[in-house]
């Protein structure tokens, strides 16, 4: 796999550092979660996905050594604090790096490292709201709306830390060194869509909030509701796909205002809507499938796995739980991901054999163990 040989030391966090871990772990990388020593069993993580855990008290004196020295021998160390939490428990960068100038210290949050919120607490609305994006989702004469936590936890955050992550571990080939990351959810989300900034120019943009060409305002790119209560997705933008969506619906262009003319938009969406509503999701499927009308069902998680073409492609798996998620993308030739298929780990379930591994001894690792630095919990006392 692209990533074997990476060690990875992931400090505990919430959504979008748990899902970088998981990119690297899916694509080759050993990556070890570190757990707080009093967290339930079972962890709030759910992409503990191919990680191994270990119970670390960082509140510790030796907790701090222990990790510490973890890093010494570690790649990356992504940390999902507020800025100035590493600091205070003394393992900020200029420690680390001084210690193990090779490491690259990932530090992934919603505010980045400086600026008025670096010590604010937020979560993925804020991010997007402060990005500029938040303000151009939504309907028509409503608020906007955060598209699930999708655009800053994970698109902004865990994608464009574990891109930085990798371009830092590609520049380590050469320069020998390690670095800093300062991976900022708010630029991540912003970053992702440059395209909404670069293309104002082509008047994308330049209507109310839900009355533009993508954001649900054309009624050639936005949903229908079928017969029996389905959905399909229609995106027929150019003139040659709307023409297709045209002969599918059966209508004729001559009978209908112009595609663009921004003031008809509301009829046409009205004639759309009448039509979709006479036919099941499967009928409309049968006559748009092979088109080019840009015509799809809108699928729903329980569905996903049972499409015809996710299933051609393989492209959701199921684990050893029979819980099913999304195969890793993309897909490499030569070195593809190969997630694993077993249970996510118990918090601590691996903090003896890492320690082993790293070199503490079975006494050192007993003594932390019972001064409370340290937790190991065997799965068997999870059953
Ligand atoms: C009814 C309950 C409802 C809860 C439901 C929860 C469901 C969750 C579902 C997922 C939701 C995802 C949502 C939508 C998101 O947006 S997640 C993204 C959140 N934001 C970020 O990750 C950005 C960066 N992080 C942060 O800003 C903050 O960590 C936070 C998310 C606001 C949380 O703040 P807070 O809990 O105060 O933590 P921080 O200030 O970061 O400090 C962490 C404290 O924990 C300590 N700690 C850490 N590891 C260890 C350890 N191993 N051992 C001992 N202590 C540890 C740190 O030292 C620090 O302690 P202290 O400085 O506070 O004393």
């Amino acid at each position: 796999m692209a990533l074997a040989g990476v060690r990875v030391l992931e400090l505990a966090g919430l959504a979008p550092a748990p899902f970088c871990g998981m990119i690297l772990s899916d694509f080759g990388a050993q990556v070890i979660r570190v757990d707080k020593i009093n967290s339930s069993h079972f962890p709030m993580d759910t992409m503990g996905r191919g990680k191994r855990s270990i119970a670390l008290n960082l509140k510790s004196l030796n907790g701090v050594d222990i990790l510490k020295s973890l890093c010494k021998k570690s790649d990356v160390l992504l940390e999902p604090f507020r800025h100035g939490v590493m600091e205070s428990l003394g393992l900020g960068p200029e420690v680390l790096l001084s210690e193990n100038p090779k490491l690259i210290y990932a530090r992934l949050t919603g505010f980045g490292q400086s600026g008025k919120y670096a010590r604010s607490a937020g979560h993925d609305i804020n991010y997007v709201s402060l990005s500029g994006l938040l303000s151009k989702l939504g309907k028509k004469h409503e608020n906007p709306v955060s598209p699930l936590n999708l655009l800053a936890d994970f698109a902004g955050g865990g994608v464009i830390c574990a891109l930085g992550i990798t371009m830092a571990l590609l520049e380590r080939v050469q320069s020998g060194q390690g670095q800093v990351i300062d991976s900022s959810m708010v630029e991540g989300a912003a970053y992702l869509g440059s395209f909404v900034w670069k293309s104002q120019k082509l008047g994308l943009w330049s209507r109310s909030r839900g009355e533009n060409l993508l954001d649900g305002g054309a009624p050639f790119y936005c949903t229908y509701k079928t017969l029996d209560g389905k959905y399909m997705a229609v995106g027929a933008l150019e003139p040659q796909f709307y023409k297709e969506l045209l002969n599918g619906l059966n209508l004729d262009s001559s009978d209908l205002p112009s595609q663009m003319s921004f003031s008809d938009w509301p009829e046409i969406r009205k004639i759309f809507t009448e039509k979709f509503e006479q036919k099941t999701q499967a009928e409309w499927c049968h006559i748009f499938d092979g088109t080019d009308a840009c015509v799809t069902p809108v699928v729903s998680l329980n569905e996903v796995t049972a499409h015809q073409h996710n299933k051609e492609r393989g492209s959701f798996i199921i684990n050893d739980q029979g819980e099913v998620s999304p195969r890793p993308a993309p897909l490499l030739s030569r070195t593809p991901a190969a997630p694993d298929t077993s249970r996510d780990p118990f918090v601590g379930e691996h903090t003896y054999e890492v320690l082993s591994e790293y070199g503490f001894s079975a006494k050192e690792i007993s003594n932390f163990q019972t001064s409370g630095e340290i937790a190991c919990n065997t799965p068997k006392s999870q059953l």
